[in-house]
């Protein structure tokens, strides 16, 4: 690429990598032909069979062996005479300490946890070394440069949670098919598989039960004399039919939504369903619970064909017979998991069924189980692009190009005709308690000083961040001190305490004392 045109910034440099999987691949391989020549990397993984598919330095022959030598061994084979230093080791071993970071002039995140992402960021801050952040979801993705006192630390903003549904969409008025999922998968798999005495929100009594002799009954139990067709057909007509029923009898919520259809099995199914009943014995062959199969059974074989409403009604039926004809050992006990085929049919089925009653388009197997897993399925083009970008923004910070610097994102539909939106970085925030250099880091020493034995039990029962975060609420205002240490201290105090160390320890990282 552009070994010809090397600028002496990159040549001399010393760089460390951390993570050597989709995008730490295509990183180690854009340096070492970007004219890098002093690479180090830190990847605490082996190589998995999965992993092949977009790291594309991995071969079947390397399976089980570490990722950052073998990574280091196929660059070297194309760029020879550059110098790549691997580590198979957890970044957060302490042989990574400020010493260590502080020998280098960029780190570049090639990470997949948060964990590891601020761990690397306070041993940046502290060595003040720039930090070049990444990661990829899918499509989407974004680099981000942090450089201390310039740009925001990776902590300055707060991370999104994991997204979570109203109750009240998820029970009574989905509108997507993720809600569909977690209906079927949090709701229903969990009432009827799962620990019966759990809270669910799913309503528990069909209109019907409710006038009869069931009423105090929970109508998911199975009766004593009721065959398994028969519970399974009561279970549909209850939760796609009775219960959309019910829900339809409240007008105020239909009044700007469209109204649902109740599903029964007697309209879904144009004959009785006896007939219609799936081959048990297919699934006889194995012995292993997660491989029985209502697909198997009912001879349907592409995961990623989208089923019918009739389709996913017989497969819900037949999953369901199959649990408590072949699992029954099991049912009580039973979390969804989506590396067990039959509970990723079961969840299928039913939140087709009732995505067609809401009149939402119904999704395959394949993609129901990556909605229900939280799967989103790594694209190594995102991972390539983004490594691209990284390059660049480590240039530029060699360069100390600093009104240059972007954040980037990569986004999966474009945006003004363009799928990558640089946005420049924005400044530390001064209310961080990772970067931030306030006087409350004193304050907290002094306190802790005096009052260790009380501070520590205080400290080991609350959340030690919501802690300092509250301490830099009340003394952000005072002037700062100390610019180097800060983010150090937090790392040792958080590592210490998590470790049930004796208070003084917080005060020193790696035998060295942080402050005076
Ligand atoms: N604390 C850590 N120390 C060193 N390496 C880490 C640490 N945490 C994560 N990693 C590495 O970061 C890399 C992240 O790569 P990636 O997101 O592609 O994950 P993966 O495990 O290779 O793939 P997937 O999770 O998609 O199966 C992994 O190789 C992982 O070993
Ligand atoms: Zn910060």
């Amino acid at each position: 690429m552009a070994s010809h045109q090397r600028s002496p910034a990159i040549k001399g440099a010393k760089v460390l990598m951390v993570g050597a999987g989709g995008i730490g691949c295509e990183l180690l391989k854009t340096l070492a032909l970007s004219g890098f020549e002093d690479i180090h990397i830190i990847d605490m993984d082996t190589i998995e069979v999965s992993n092949l598919n977009r790291q594309f330095l991995f071969r079947q022959s390397h399976v089980g062996q570490s990722k950052a030598k073998v990574a280091r061994d196929a660059v070297l084979r194309f760029r020879p005479h550059i110098s790549i230093t691997s580590y198979h080791a957890n970044v957060k071993d302490p042989d990574f300490n400020v010493d260590f970071f502080k020998q280098f002039n960029v780190v570049l995140n090639g990470l997949d946890n948060l964990d590891a992402r601020r761990h690397v960021n306070r041993l940046c801050l502290a060595s003040d070394v720039p930090l070049v952040e990444s990661g990829t979801t899918g499509f989407l993705g974004q680099v981000t440069v942090h450089v201390k006192g310039k740009t925001e630390c990776y902590e300055c903003q707060p991370k999104p949670t994991p997204k979570t549904y109203p109750v009240c969409t998820i029970t009574s008025t989905p509108s997507k098919f993720v809600h569909c999922i977690v209906w079927s998968k949090d709701l229903l798999f969990a009432k009827l598989f799962g620990d019966k005495n759990q809270e669910n929100d799913l309503n528990v009594r069909s209109s019907d039960a409710a006038s009869s002799s069931q009423q105090a009954e929970d109508v998911f139990e199975r009766q004593n004399d009721e065959g398994i067709e028969e519970y399974a057909r009561r279970i549909y007509d209850h939760v796609f039919g009775y219960n959309i029923e019910d829900a339809l009898s409240n007008e105020e919520t239909w009044k700007n939504r469209n109204r649902p259809k109740p599903l029964y099995s007697r309209d879904v199914f144009p004959e009785e369903p006896s007939q219609q009943n799936g081959n048990m014995d297919k699934n006889c062959a194995t012995d292993d619970p997660l491989s029985v199969s209502a697909m198997a059974s009912l001879g349907l074989k592409n995961p990623q064909d989208i089923w019918s409403l009739l389709e996913n009604s017989r497969i819900f039926l037949e999953a369901l017979k199959l649990f408590f004809g072949k699992r029954e050992k099991e049912i009580g006990n039973l979390s969804f998991d989506k590396d067990d085929q039959l509970a990723v049919e079961f969840v299928t089925a039913a939140a087709n069924i009732r995505a067609a009653s809401f009149g939402i388009p119904l999704h395959s197997l394949f993609e129901a189980k990556g909605i229900a897993g939280n799967i989103v399925h790594a694209v190594a083009t995102t991972n390539a692009v983004i490594a691209g970008l990284i390059v660049i923004e480590a240039i530029k910070v060699l360069q100390s190009d600093a009104n240059n610097y972007r954040m980037t994102y990569c986004l999966e539909h474009p945006s003004r005709k363009m799928l990558l939106m640089p946005v420049e970085p924005f400044e530390p925030n001064k209310s961080c308690y990772v970067c931030s250099e306030l006087f409350f880091m004193k304050l907290v020493m002094i306190l802790m000083k005096i009052w260790q034995p009380i501070m520590l039990q205080t400290l080991r029962r609350c959340y030690l961040s919501f802690l300092l975060q509250l301490l830099v609420g009340l003394c952000s205002q005072l002037k700062t001190f100390n610019r180097s240490s800060h983010a150090i201290l937090i790392l040792s105090i958080e590592r210490n305490l998590m470790r049930r160390r004796s208070l003084m320890a917080c005060f020193y990282l790696d035998g060295r004392k942080l402050l005076e």
